[in-house]
């Protein structure tokens, strides 16, 4: 990508005004509440954010007339359909669908209204099936996708490619961040729809309450996932908005990596279940691995800072006083 890159896309200080407009889409999901809440922590004072219901980011004309009378300044762009391996599965063109609708809706207007800088964020299921581990940015399309995610994982794509390009022929200054797996506060906790970190924690949580003896776990158990909480993404998302300006997204992970066997043993301990796992192989494993390598962020000076006994502990916390039992 070296004779079109971003060298000539102006950034501005992000953490300089804190009087700025910043429009958080997704603000009350997992991770637009914990970049709220953490923009607050910095001491940001316009945020402009908006419900599902307020603005349905779908449709074209109420996001295009959003932005027109709003003008926001910076964007962060941590609204979409997201679900685990089940949803994803069961609902390809929901997620292909939305997902696309929503960013080119976002990313267009902000572009055409004066947005400085927006952010959009990915996921490290983007990246090849079978890709390189630790997977390093530049395994983007090199490779078959996850079948199981494949749809969810095109729009991603394609929300990266239009930042890309937005950049090159606008100079405008768009980034994009991919996230690994992601849990915390304010999560998913769906039986089905989730992810496996949520869906476990409400099984153990609710077995353990009906004095059940037995948890069923979904596959073998043998996949590898990378998990980081969220609060350590809300912060890397305002460590790029200020110190990242470039053509290329950028991996945020962790860099710890856990059998879904181990997860599994490891939620049942933070709940207190003690009865036995029970796997149901008929579900899907999805991808083998994916430990993403996020050399480049930390060579600009973001680590993550929450272990995931922390993290567990955090959000167990946070469902047994907020979860509806
Ligand atoms: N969770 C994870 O493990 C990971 C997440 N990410 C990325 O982070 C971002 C946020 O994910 P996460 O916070 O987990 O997801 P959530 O489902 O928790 O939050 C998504 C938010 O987007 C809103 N939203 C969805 N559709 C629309 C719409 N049509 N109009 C307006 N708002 C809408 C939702 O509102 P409502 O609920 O009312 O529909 C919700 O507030 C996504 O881009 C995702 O790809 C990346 C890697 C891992
Ligand atoms: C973030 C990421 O999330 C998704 O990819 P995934 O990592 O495969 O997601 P998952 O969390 O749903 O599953 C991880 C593993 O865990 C196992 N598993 C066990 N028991 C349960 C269980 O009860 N629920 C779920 N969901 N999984 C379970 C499950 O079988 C699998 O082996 C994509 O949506 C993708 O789009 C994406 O970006």
């Amino acid at each position: 990508m070296g004779s079109q890159d971003n060298a000539a896309v102006a950034s501005n200080s992000f953490l300089a005004d804190k009087s700025a407009k910043v429009f958080v889409a997704g603000h009350r999901g997992l991770v637009g509440s914990a970049i709220v809440e953490k923009l607050k922590q910095h001491g940001f004072t316009n945020l402009i954010l908006r419900s599902h219901a307020e603005l349905d980011l779908t449709r074209q004309a109420d996001v295009e007339a959003f932005f027109a009378s709003e003008k926001p300044e910076y964007v962060i762009v941590a609204a979409a359909k997201v679900g685990g391996i089940h949803a994803n599965n069961t609902y390809p063109a929901d997620f292909i669908g939305i997902n696309l609708q929503i960013q080119t809706n976002i990313i267009d207007s902000a572009y055409r209204t004066g947005t400085k800088k927006l952010l959009f964020l990915g996921s490290s299921c983007i990246y090849p099936k079978f890709a390189p581990q630790p997977i390093p940015e530049d395994a983007l399309l090199t490779g078959s996708l996850e079948p199981t995610n494949e749809w969810y994982a095109i729009a991603k794509i394609a929300g990266i490619k239009m930042c890309q390009a937005y950049r090159i022929q606008y100079k405008w200054d768009a980034i994009s961040g991919m996230p690994t797996n992601l849990y915390g506060p304010n999560d998913n906790f769906h039986p089905e729809n989730s992810h496996v970190l949520p869906a476990l924690m409400r099984r153990f949580h609710e077995a353990k309450v009906k004095g059940l003896k037995e948890v069923v776990v979904w596959g073998t158990g043998s996949p590898l996932r990378e998990f980081l909480h969220v609060d350590d993404l809300a912060d890397a998302v305002v460590f790029m908005m200020e110190n990242y300006s470039g053509l290329e997204h950028l991996n945020v992970g962790s860099g710890k990596e856990v059998t879904i066997k181990e997860l599994a043993e490891l939620v049942k301990e933070v709940v207190g279940f003690e009865g036995d796992l029970v796997w149901d192989t008929t579900k899907p494993d999805g991808t083998p691995r994916k430990l993403m390598d996020s050399s480049k962020l930390a060579g600009l000076g973001w680590t993550p800072k929450i272990s995931l006994k922390d993290g567990l502990v955090d959000t167990y916390k946070w469902y047994s006083e907020n979860a509806k039992q």
